[in-house]
């Protein structure tokens, strides 16, 4: 029996503590038959519970301009799919006055409805502001998987859908469907037609499927308030369906590549070395080749023990705290902040590109602006390095260049470590003891 205590810490995500793992792997009790256990405890987990889901889940959003219905379209998706049963009417005004939220110590406004279609459940953000959206994708407080993008047939495409396409684009949204907003106000079929081939240029221009993807023609409004079906209900039915046909579902954490930063290290004699960390992606099974990475190393190595909550495991899995005993390494060779993953799946990097979001004032983040070689912390993972911010290449005025509390920006990272990371990799800025940015990479400048 596992006791209950220790399952909560692993909810909690905290480390298996140093005397357990030095027990078992030290007794070498690794030959203990353990496949019942580690079953138990995926059920003690929730696993079981997680997958017995019928439909895959998905995280989407309605992104775009001020005012061009993205509200209207959240209530009027969850009205439509209320009458086949696949979700809760949720009103337009239940939507934009939802309670504040904390997600990573940044006070976010984004309200979460879900419902079903046919083949999938959807978690559904709608934000209340521009400035809200920026924060949330850059944070990762709003985690899309795919978009769909609202524009207003009345005015077409705006500086808001502009950027909000080329955030999506930053923070790894592949696809997006489109929706054109507000037909019940233009007569003129040519002027639709226009705003359509106006998106597709659009979407082309910020690296999207501009020929291919879905663009359905319809008004909110109508749907919400049950009129007028043929650009109502008919259409949200449209939209969803499109999601469901051209939206990509993102890769399992169990289906990617396994990767565990390491949080800390020790040596058993006559046995080798354990590193210990919060297994973040894949499978890794006894036996296993894997590499160390960042800080200067690129060791591989075979994974020769995996140890659980002084249990033995044959096989460690995404979301699992483990020990794991790596052979031949030297605790020397360890350090916090490296991470272990299949091998060639990550590269340690030196300098790259990011999308920063600079915490206001309110929200705990620095009072004055900053200009470029700003020297603060960046944390990722486990690792945190020194790290000199610096405008990218072709910024007019960079010597003078404010970045004000509150802006989102596109920096030049050059750390002076290198660090396991890759494009999408998201991290924190520090400065003494408080956060003062996020960003997520959006270009490796320079490998280790
Ligand atoms: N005529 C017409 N008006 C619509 C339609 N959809 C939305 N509206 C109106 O457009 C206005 C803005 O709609 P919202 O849903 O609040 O827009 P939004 O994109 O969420 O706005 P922000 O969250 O402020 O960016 C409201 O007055 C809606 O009633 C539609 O299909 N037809
Ligand atoms: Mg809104």
């Amino acid at each position: 029996m596992i006791p209950l205590v220790t399952c909560k810490a692993a909810s909690r995500g905290l480390a298996p503590s140093r005397r357990s793992l030095l027990t078992t792997l030290q007794r070498g009790s690794l030959r203990q038959p353990l496949a019942s256990t580690s079953a138990s405890l995926i059920a003690r987990r929730g696993y079981a519970e997680q997958f017995s889901r019928s439909k895959p889940h998905m995280n989407i959003g309605t992104i775009g301009h001020v005012d061009h219905g993205k509200t209207t379209l959240t209530a009027a998706i969850t009205k439509v799919l209320s009458e086949s049963g696949g979700a809760k009417f949720t009103d337009y005004n239940q939507i934009d006055k939802a309670p504040e939220e904390k997600a990573r110590g940044i006070t976010i406004n984004s309200s979460h409805v879900e419902y079903e279609s046919a083949e999938r459940h959807y978690g559904h953000i709608d934000c209340p502001g521009h400035a809200d959206y920026i924060k949330n994708m850059i944070t990762g407080a709003a985690q899309m998987d795919g978009a769909i993008i609202v524009v207003s047939a009345t005015d077409g495409q705006m500086p808001q859908t502009r950027e909000h396409l080329l955030l999506a684009r930053q923070v790894g949204v592949s696809r997006l469907v489109v929706f054109i907003n507000k037909v019940d106000q233009v007569d003129d079929p040519e002027m639709l037609e226009l705003v359509d081939m106006e998106i597709r240029e659009l979407l082309t221009q910020y690296n999207f499927d501009g020929e291919n993807t879905p663009i359905v023609m319809g008004s909110a409004l109508a749907a919400l308030e049950g009129r007028n079906p043929e650009i109502g209900a008919t259409k949200i039915q449209e939209l969803i369906k499109a999601c469901d046909e051209w939206l990509l579902l993102p890769p399992r954490d169990f289906d990617q590549p396994f990767l565990m930063p390491i949080e800390d290290s020790f040596s058993i004699s006559g046995r080798g070395t354990v590193v210990t960390g919060r297994v973040e992606r894949g499978l890794a099974n006894k036996g296993a080749e894997i590499e160390i990475v960042g800080f200067g190393s690129k060791i591989k190595t075979t994974l020769i023990g995996i140890e659980m909550f002084r249990r033995e495991l044959d096989r460690a899995q995404a979301g699992d705290n483990m020990g794991a005993l790596l052979r031949g390494i030297k605790r020397e060779q360890i350090r916090r902040g490296q991470i272990i993953a299949a091998p060639g799946t990550i590269k340690s990097v030196k300098k790259v590109q990011a999308q920063i979001y600079v915490l206001s004032k309110e929200e705990g983040g620095r009072s004055s602006p900053f200009m470029a070689n700003y020297r603060p912390q960046l944390y990722i993972r486990t690792a945190d390095v020194n790290v000199g911010l610096t405008w990218p290449e072709g910024v007019a005025d960079a010597a003078e260049k404010m970045i004000m509390p509150g802006d989102n920006v596109e920096l030049v990272c050059t750390l002076t470590h290198d660090v396991a990371a890759e494009v999408g990799s998201r991290f924190t800025l520090r400065e003494g003891h408080k956060t003062i940015g996020t960003g997520i990479i959006t270009k490796i400048l320079e490998e280790a």
